[in-house]
């Protein structure tokens, strides 16, 4: 795929489930051959974007359309539980006419997982392993990962994010990687498409959206311009704004945010919104 084309396109998305709206009027593009991130607190529609993006769910609204092979690793990373790792491999090469056996096995050699373990031996780390050579192994160009580090320990997690990293790297392949862990993907994702209440919040380049926004941290009496506020928390006698599009003000200490201030402000923000029964 080439380089700044779409992996990813989604117009006027939305899914409602008998509750209520899970997404809601969702449009955005994700480019190809990168890695992004899809943020978001609990419940703000991750997995059933993911699910729409591969089919396993129908849009209530809108569309979503996926350019290239489709991989898909679910939360909770089904695999039979019975079964070999070899076996395992065996059933990925049996069902899916592009499987890369080779590549399948180096990721779980690399894993250090012995191929003839039955999967329910496993630990949580060699699971994940396991369960991402059997996508990958499949050669997708489009790789969607539903909260594939929970229940990896940090060392697995680095270690995980560095095969992705050289995937994209040495293939191309788009990474769409999901986790409401924000200090995991800081570094290695660089695209970010934010949920919050089943609406997108923000989305772009880290890169544009780090240099965009800044936190103003003033007294209480601090006054902002409020089209530039994405939010403000008032504490005793101090204020915290974090703006967009705003470099100064007088008398204003002014920070550069970290991925995980901009996503958090952006997270309560969409909260405080929804809350209110507004959109943005
Ligand atoms: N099958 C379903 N039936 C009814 N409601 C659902 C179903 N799946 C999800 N929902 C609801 O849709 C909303 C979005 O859920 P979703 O699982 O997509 O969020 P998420 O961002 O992936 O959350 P988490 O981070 O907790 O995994 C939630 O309010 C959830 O309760």
């Amino acid at each position: 795929m080439d380089e700044g084309s779409a992996a990813l396109v989604a117009a006027g998305l939305g899914k409602r489930y008998r509750r209520g709206w899970a997404l809601e009027d969702c449009t955005f593009t994700l480019p190809s051959g990168r890695i992004a991130a899809l943020v978001g607190p609990n419940g703000a529609g991750k997995s059933t974007l993911m699910s729409l993006a591969t089919g396993l769910l129908r849009p209530t609204a809108g569309s979503v359309e996926v350019l290239g092979r489709p991989g898909f690793l679910a939360q909770g990373k089904p695999l039979y539980q019975g079964f070999t790792v070899q076996e395992m491999l065996r059933a990925g090469r049996m069902l899916n006419p592009d499987w890369d056996d080779e590549y399948a096995r180096r990721l779980v050699d690399e894993a250090r997982v012995p191929l003839g373990a039955r999967i329910r031996t496993l630990s949580g780390g060699q699971r994940t392993r396991v369960a991402l050579a059997v996508t990958l192994g499949r050669r997708p160009e489009v790789v969607l990962l539903d909260e594939p580090l929970a229940d990896l320990d940090p060392l697995a997690r680095q270690e995980v994010m560095q095969a992705l990293l050289s995937e994209v790297a040495e293939t191309g392949t788009t990474v769409v990687l999901s986790s409401h862990v924000i200090a995991d993907l800081d570094g290695i994702c660089d695209h970010l498409l934010l949920l919050s209440d089943g609406r997108v919040r923000l989305a772009g380049d880290v890169e544009d959206l780090l240099a965009e926004h800044r936190l103003l941290i003033g007294p209480r009496s601090l006054e902002v311009p409020p089209e530039f506020v994405v939010e403000r928390r008032d504490v005793e006698r101090q204020s915290t704004v974090l703006v967009r599009g705003l470099a100064d003000l007088p008398d204003v200490e002014v920070l550069d945010p970290t991925l995980e201030e901009l996503t958090l402000g952006y997270f309560r923000a969409g909260r405080a919104a929804a809350e209110r029964g507004v959109a943005a």
